[in-house]
């Protein structure tokens, strides 16, 4: 009976990615999104920074091939001894638990994974060991078994296990006996260079942490996807709207629209048969939300994502901020591009009213490309119980920038939420309109690009 339960995870700790070039990525998670670059590993093989911003810690890896043969013939490698003696873990074993010497990749599977992509979201866990056999005994692969890393502020252990989604795998970790700033292996950077969270009053850019991760998937895969991560790790389904439909999920069509998006999340300490009290629900955690295309549809978002990424995976991560005005004009200035609404957004008559009644300028918001959405008093039955006292109206805004890499695939979005828990029928319409009309100019860039070469050629 107990074998069957599902594995409690305590919090959401951190997403990983995989890429080509990590200097451009953390260049950018840095200069641009203002996060801040605090742990290290780097090994002959490969190097994997931390990133952080609030709660919301991205890790950065990088396969590298610093080895070569020296005169002598003896593999060499381009590092100083100085990086050797910073990763200081030992290899032995103890209570049945592997020590691993030197994994290329420390918390994560080495993934050869043809296209740049954010792949592995890692949890904390009470009990690596006994989650992990529950998740074996369920059918999960494990793809790390229960490993210890250990340096001289303490140690972890961890086991990773592969999604049912695409490439997606799952590192759950204990770090309960561990001191340091991030995890055994890694070394602490020095901030000097590096951004510090607040600039200037006004103009700060703090995510407080993971809002939700979506994941895009081949047409009619959500029930199993639902099914897994229920079984697997205790989710429980989440109503994004009061529109939504309990068993078909929340289907938006219409006007070149048609998809189907369904969430789920966990809740901190959800150990089986330990359900948190109603009020203690405000502590919401990070969600996961599904995505698919509904047949009969034109190129659209989420296939573009499937076909360039080579399959399911997560297209984009939700970072909240408790000021989405001062988020989006810093990393606008840094450089971030964030995708435009349709002009007409902003000047229809009910969302005028509606951006107005919220307390906001419709032009400052279509200057950042922002996008709101009022949610009805009660609206969702998750958030009944919370600000009964107020009856104001909630709202949710949002705003979504370009993909990060060459490739059509992984983005990010700021989000601020004003009371509203779930997601707006009006944003996600507004955005699924902005990505397509950004993927179109897109295609005829490179038409225009092909034509050229041709021309040339000729
Ligand atoms: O609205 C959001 O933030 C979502 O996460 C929903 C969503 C998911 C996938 C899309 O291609 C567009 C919208
Ligand atoms: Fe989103």
């Amino acid at each position: 009976m107990t074998l069957k339960m599902a594995a409690s995870l305590r919090r959401l700790h951190h997403i990983a990615f995989h890429v080509r070039n990590g200097d451009k990525l953390t260049n950018d998670l840095v200069n641009k999104y203002k996060f801040n670059l605090f742990a290290e590993r780097l090994t002959s093989k490969a190097r994997q920074v931390a990133l952080k911003n609030g709660l919301a810690v991205f890790v950065v890896n990088e396969r590298l091939n610093l080895a070569f043969l020296d005169k002598k013939g003896q593999v060499n490698t381009l590092l100083n001894e100085q990086v050797h003696d910073h990763r200081g873990f030992e290899t032995f074993d103890y209570k049945n638990i592997r020590f691993e010497h030197e994994p290329e990749f420390l918390y994560d599977v080495c993934q050869s994974y043809a296209v740049n992509t954010a792949c592995n979201v890692s949890f904390e866990v009470n009990d690596v060991e006994g989650s992990s056999k529950r998740l074996r005994n369920q059918g999960c692969d494990i793809l790390v078994p229960p490993t210890k890393v250990q340096d001289r502020c303490g140690y972890v252990t961890y086991s990773v296990v592969k999604s049912i989604v695409g490439n997606v795998s799952h590192t759950l970790i204990d770090r309960t006996n561990y001191d340091g700033d991030f995890l055994p292996g890694f070394c602490k950077i020095n901030n000097a260079g590096n951004n510090v969270r607040s600039v200037a009053v006004g103009n700060s850019c703090d995510i407080s942490h993971f809002d939700h991760i979506t994941y895009a998937c081949p047409q009619q895969c959500t029930p199993e996807i639902l099914e897994w991560y229920e079984r697997m790790f205790g989710f429980e389904r989440f109503l994004m709207s009061r529109d939504e439909d309990v068993d078909e999920g929340y289907v938006i069509t219409g006007d070149s629209i048609g998809l189907r998006l369904t969430a789920m999340q966990f809740w901190k300490c959800s150990e089986v048969g330990l359900k948190l009290p109603s009020h203690n629900k405000k502590q919401q955690n990070c969600k996961f939300v599904v995505a698919e295309s509904l047949p009969q549809q034109e190129r659209n978002q989420v296939d573009t994502f499937l076909e360039q990424h080579h399959g399911p995976g997560i297209q984009h991560v939700g970072l909240y901020t408790p000021d989405i005005i001062s988020t989006a004009r810093t990393m606008e200035e840094a450089g971030v591009e964030f995708v435009s609404p349709p002009p007409a957004y902003y000047t229809e008559v009910g969302k005028q009213k509606e951006i107005l009644e919220a307390g906001h300028d419709p032009q400052l918001l279509s200057q950042q490309g922002i996008l709101l959405d009022a949610e009805v008093e009660n609206e969702t039955p998750q958030v009944r119980s919370q600000d009964q006292t107020t009856n104001k109206k909630k709202h949710l805004l949002q705003v979504f920038t370009k993909p990060l890499f060459s490739e059509d695939t992984f983005f990010l979005e700021v989000i601020e939420r004003r009371g509203a828990s779930g997601f707006g029928e009006g944003n996600i319409r507004a955005l699924w309109r902005s990505v397509q009309a950004y993927m179109e100019c897109q295609k005829q860039k490179q038409a225009a690009d092909e034509t050229k070469v041709v021309k040339m050629q000729v």
